[in-house]
């Protein structure tokens, strides 16, 4: 009889469940249940989507290790008594971009932080809503005991146990602000910003297993983009793009980086190696803003930015929506730029839109390669990838041939490839098979991002 495991990705807009078996990683079935929109969640709603996303996938009895993939950074407050304290600050609310600012000035400006962590950090980092809590909500941040980060409360909830029994992994402590690069916890950091010191979760090795929940063998888990990273079984030359609520560009690598300028995250993966991010709060919901504007649904969008010339005959759309993490424009808003009578179409508009997002992950990915990172294929992931258009025009903005692989939901089958890691234990996880699908290539098309980078640096925050 075939062994089943399960993996699952908490993300912002919702919950899904995959099960696979655990040999090959062959998709068995699936579930999803919706989270509630806002930069504001209580916990608990995390918890209720995952009970109705497992029963969604036909429930747990025959499914022997399950792993907990989520987004990342959210603030998870617990008091005393393991209750949740106040709603969980995400990893896309910005009202912390002012003790961003303060904590970075305080350590001695942005080179210690990314010496000590790898990250200069922003807004959408634990430690910045933590010094948020103390300068605003005084009562509250007194009584908090305990900080966990989303994935590491379900698996939590999911095991039952005490607040001693919390555990993370270094995926996602590393998105903290308050975890070295080294791999140890700074609780200095957690003093400064939060005027105490708390409990902290547990950093569970990769393949260890952290509790139970009745026969279900419970995996320490991970940050989502960590786990897309297992999911696509992302190696040396591969970068992912994942277009979620975030953008995301990342790639596996053998060392970590420390970028004084905090345009890239310096991530630790799941596996024991690092993981070198570029993250903008700009991404699939920039489409869906577009078809509101349009007041079109995202296919006839596909269709109509289909439709417009290459680089949208100069139309430029700054997709700031949220502000913006990357670059560190939290005030930030969004602007459409070089409008003519001859470009005032629908059409126009949604080409720029999605040449807009691209822009922001292209800027992404020459950080990176300026690091050193290579990129030998650029694989596109995320729900935004569903998006016809978006994956025509991907390789003109990126400027290289980009592999689409069939879309599923690769954070949470790279969290299933964990818990079958853990099951099967060994010092690297199981072979799954590499991903398949399409090879997109397309022409550069000249004046695409410069006109982006121009606008860019143009346009003040004016929010
Ligand atoms: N065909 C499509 N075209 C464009 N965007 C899409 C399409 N299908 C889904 N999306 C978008 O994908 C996003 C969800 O992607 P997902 O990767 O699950 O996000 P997250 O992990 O942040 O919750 C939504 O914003 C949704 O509108
Ligand atoms: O903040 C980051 C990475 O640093 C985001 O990538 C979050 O982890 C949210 O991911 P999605 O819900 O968009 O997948």
């Amino acid at each position: 009889m075939r062994t089943l495991v399960a993996g699952v990705d908490s993300s912002t807009q919702s919950c899904k469940v995959v099960v696979r078996d655990a040999e090959d990683g062959t998709p068995v079935r699936q579930g999803s249940a919706a989270h509630p929109g806002g930069t504001e969640v209580d916990p608990a709603r995390w918890w209720h989507a995952l009970t109705e996303a497992i029963t969604d996938a036909g429930g747990l009895d025959d499914v022997a290790a399950l792993s907990v993939g989520g987004q990342q950074h959210g603030m998870v407050a617990l008091d005393g008594d393991g209750r949740v304290v106040r709603d969980a600050l995400l990893w896309n609310d910005t009202r912390s971009a002012g003790a961003a600012r303060d904590l970075v000035a305080e350590l001695g400006g942005p080179g210690p932080w990314a010496e000590r962590t790898g990250t200069v950090p922003t807004a959408s980092f634990t430690v910045t809503k933590l010094r948020w809590l103390r300068d605003h909500e005084p009562d509250n941040a007194a009584r908090v005991h305990a900080v966990a980060l989303p994935h590491d409360y379900l698996t939590w909830r999911l095991a039952g146990g005490g607040l001693d029994t919390l555990s993370t992994d270094r995926s996602d402590a590393s998105g903290t602000g308050y975890y070295a690069t080294a791999g140890h916890y700074l609780p200095e950091h957690v003093e400064l910003a939060l005027g105490h010191g708390v409990e902290l979760p547990r950093v569970a090795a990769p393949a260890e297993q952290v509790g139970s929940h009745g026969h279900v063998r419970l995996g320490a888990g991970m940050g989502d983009n960590a786990a897309v990273a297992l999911g696509v079984g992302a190696g040396p030359g591969d970068v992912v793009v994942s277009i979620g609520t975030s953008g995301t560009v990342f790639a596996v690598s053998d060392t970590p980086t420390a970028d004084p300028e905090g345009t890239i995250a310096g991530f630790a993966d799941a596996a024991g190696r690092f993981l070198p991010l570029v993250c903008t709060l700009n991404a699939a919901r920039v489409l869906t803003a577009t078809c509101s504007i349009l007041g079109v649904d995202l296919d006839r969008l596909s269709e109509l930015a289909l439709s417009a010339p290459p680089g949208a005959g100069g139309v430029v759309f700054l997709p700031y929506l949220e502000g913006e993490r990357t670059p560190n424009r939290p005030d930030a808003t969004g602007s459409v730029h070089g409008l003519t009578l001859a470009t005032s179409t629908p059409a126009h508009l949604a080409r720029a839109a999605v040449e807009g997002v691209l822009c922001g992950l292209a800027d992404g990915l020459d950080a990176l390669l300026d690091a050193g990172v290579r990129a030998d294929r650029v694989i596109l992931v995320g729900g935004g990838a569903r998006s016809a258009a978006l994956r025509a025009i991907a390789p003109g903005v990126l400027g290289r041939p980009v592999l689409v692989p069939d879309p599923a939901e690769y954070a949470a089958g790279g969290a299933a490839r964990q818990a079958a890691w853990m099951l099967g234990g060994g010092g690297e996880p199981p072979v799954w098979g590499g991903v398949g699908g399409v090879l997109v290539e397309g022409d550069v098309v000249p004046g695409v991002r410069e006109r982006y980078a121009a606008v860019r640096d143009a346009v003040p925050d004016l929010g």
